[in-house]
């Protein structure tokens, strides 16, 4: 599928805001649905809805044979080694949540260390302070340079024994930092410490090859990745999976139940407790499919030239500064407007149907960091082009003409 015929396949592109053609940069926060998508879970409600994994009537067999090839579709997108380590999850934080609540309180005691860095979004921290405060554990945090990038030698400088855990995100929400993953997880292991990749932003932007990385667990969510909301994936080690307690108790995820006993289902069913969401899955399998048709290789080329277009242009834009500049960056450009508060700006930008985010991004010490108290941010998607760049620019200038 060639970039200018892509646009075409996203319905909701077409709308106008405000009078306006929609220019949507906002993929960060989540992304647009292209029709394959939204036609595979319409297709699931009209023709295949049954509940999963236990009918013995054709229906819910072709249910659960939709659903649990997507599975499949994801162990290839990750090249996974088994479908066993495939678990659905409502998204990241529900992925982040799992592993500390299982993984965490059965491996982790008072003294030992997780290490996450200065980066990371809220779903990456919280959960770790609700483990500290449980279990009494340290949260040892890597700091981040006036680029936005993490210094290897200062990483494993924050490694020892007392590393269990490393928790990091693989490409920064609000800064676009793109992490030396690969290297910062051989470094843990040499102190035996597992790896958690949150791979929220850097899944929708290049390919991800959990075996080629070696983590121990890597989490996404569909809907950042042109699927739905309320599904995503945590991948997991078999070996590690199958050690850890269930995560929620309930049907699906038991082989048998008696007042004394109950005999916990086979991997990743253990994880999956309740009726699932068949219809998520099932989209999340077709955005799968519509990336691997575009060419994962192929996204990162066209998003990377896109970035560095808007970078410069936006570089030219006298009082604007520009949050976050590390060498290998994804998609994502935070920036400041001196003398303006980025709600304002992204409220008249609004006006000139930009759809730009003005937040913290759920990454508050990171505006910390970096002395203020919002950015905006433009966050690339596929179905972005030069024309959306060039409309931006422009809105931003006029609001800031307006402002100043
Ligand atoms: C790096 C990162 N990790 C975890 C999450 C949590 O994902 P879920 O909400 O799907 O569980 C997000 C969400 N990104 C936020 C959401 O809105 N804008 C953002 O940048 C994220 O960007």
């Amino acid at each position: 599928m060639k970039f200018s015929d892509i646009r075409d396949a996203f319905p909701i592109l077409k709308l106008q805001e405000n009078g306006q053609p929609l220019v949507y940069l906002d993929s960060g926060a989540t992304s647009q649905k292209p029709l394959k998508v939204i036609e595979a879970i319409d297709h699931y409600y009209r023709a295949e809805n049954a509940n999963v994994h236990r009918g013995v009537y054709g229906l819910s067999e072709r249910a659960t044979e939709s659903y649990e090839g997507a599975r499949e579709k994801v162990r290839h997108f990750l090249n996974a080694s088994s479908t066993k380590e495939i678990v659905f999850v409502r998204g990241t934080t529900e992925a982040i949540n799992l592993v500390a609540q299982t993984w965490g309180r059965e491996n982790l005691t008072a003294g030992d260390e997780v290490l996450i860095t200065e980066m990371e979004h809220h779903s990456n921290i919280v959960p770790w302070q609700l483990l500290r405060d449980q279990l009494g554990i340290k949260l040892v945090v890597v700091p981040i340079n006036d680029q936005g990038e993490i210094s290897l030698s200062d990483y494993e400088s924050l490694l020892s024994e007392k590393t269990k855990l490393v928790s990091v995100v693989h490409m920064s929400n609000a800064l676009g930092s793109i992490n030396p993953v690969k290297e910062m997880t051989t470094l843990a292991h040499k102190v035996g410490a597992k790896v958690l990749l949150d791979g929220a932003q850097a899944v929708p932007h290049m390919a991800v090859d959990v075996q080629s990385l070696d983590c121990d667990f890597y989490a996404f969510s569909a809907h950042k990745m042109y699927g739905p909301t309320g599904i995503g994936v945590l991948y997991g080690k078999e070996a590690l999976l199958e050690a850890m307690p269930p995560y929620q108790g309930g049907g699906d995820m038991i082989y048998s139940v008696t007042f004394d006993k109950t005999e916990y289902n086979e991997l990743p069913y253990k994880f999956e407790a309740g009726t699932p969401h068949i219809a998520g899955g099932i989209g999340l399998g077709a955005a799968i499919d519509f990336m691997l048709d575009i060419g994962l290789e192929n996204i990162a080329q066209y998003e990377n030239q896109l970035l560095t277009e808007a970078t410069e242009k936006l570089q030219q834009i006298e009082g604007l500064k520009i949050i976050g500049q590390a060498a290998n960056k994804g998609g994502v450009i935070s920036f400041v407007i001196e003398g303006v508060h980025p709600h304002d700006m992204a409220t008249l930008m609004d006006q000139d149907g930009i759809a730009v985010r003005a937040s913290h991004h759920c990454a508050m010490p990171v505006m910390q960091r970096f002395n203020v108290p919002a950015t905006i941010r433009a966050s690339l998607g596929v179905y972005n082009n030069s024309e959306d760049i060039d409309r931006l620019i422009a809105s931003i200038k006029e609001a800031i003409d307006m402002l100043v």
